[in-house]
């Protein structure tokens, strides 16, 4: 299978191919949205009802076989977050690029209230295709300095450095 080129907004690019399987003949084969969007949408395989809090495994018909060096990323839909608080348990999911099982997701209702109804074909989440580091780990006894040295988990502070001019300063000036 050879190297693909795609022209989207006046630019062309280059990207290897990625192989995809349809375990599911009912189910389309997913597609961007959009030319350009970095997410391919994912189809439910099966009807679901999460009720407040819960999580279930949801199938969504296909495998794929990423190239190597590449990783597949499993995100949420902003959407579905924002309108009914659907999303991933472990988001974004990892796609190693030796899996060749089908994609599944672990979608979780985060709404305090209302029952989440999935219905097969649905489109529940997007796959992200990004390439990705493979490095032997090498064992040291020291580490190099660095401005931050082992400082984090909220260590620089949380914050914005604000301005003694508000907005409604602004408006009222104007
Ligand atoms: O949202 C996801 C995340 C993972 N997987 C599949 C593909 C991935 O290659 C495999 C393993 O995922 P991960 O490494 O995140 O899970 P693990 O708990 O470490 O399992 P394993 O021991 O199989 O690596 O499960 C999915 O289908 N959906
Ligand atoms: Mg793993």
């Amino acid at each position: 299978m050879t190297t693909q080129s795609r022209t989207t907004q006046g630019r062309t690019q280059t990207y290897p191919p990625l192989r995809i399987r349809r375990l599911d003949s009912g189910l389309p084969l997913p597609v961007r949205a959009h030319p350009d969007d970095a997410g391919v949408d994912l189809f439910a395989a099966s009807d679901l009802e999460l009720e407040p809090g819960r999580r279930a495994l949801v199938g969504t018909g296909i495998a794929i076989a990423l190239p190597i060096g590449t990783v597949g990323l499993i995100h949420p839909r902003s959407g579905l977050a924002a309108r009914a608080g659907l999303s991933i348990v472990n988001t974004p999911g990892t796609i190693d690029a030796g899996y060749r099982g089908e994609i599944k997701v672990c979608l979780i209702n985060h709404d305090l209230d209302d029952t989440i109804t999935i219905r097969r074909g649905d489109r529940i989440a997007q796959l992200l295709v990004q390439r990705v580091e493979l490095p032997e780990l090498v064992e040291v006894d020291e580490l190099d300095d660095t401005v931050r040295g082992d400082g984090g988990y909220g260590s620089s502070g949380g914050h914005a450095a604000l301005t003694t001019s508000t907005p409604s300063d602004e408006e009222t000036q104007s």
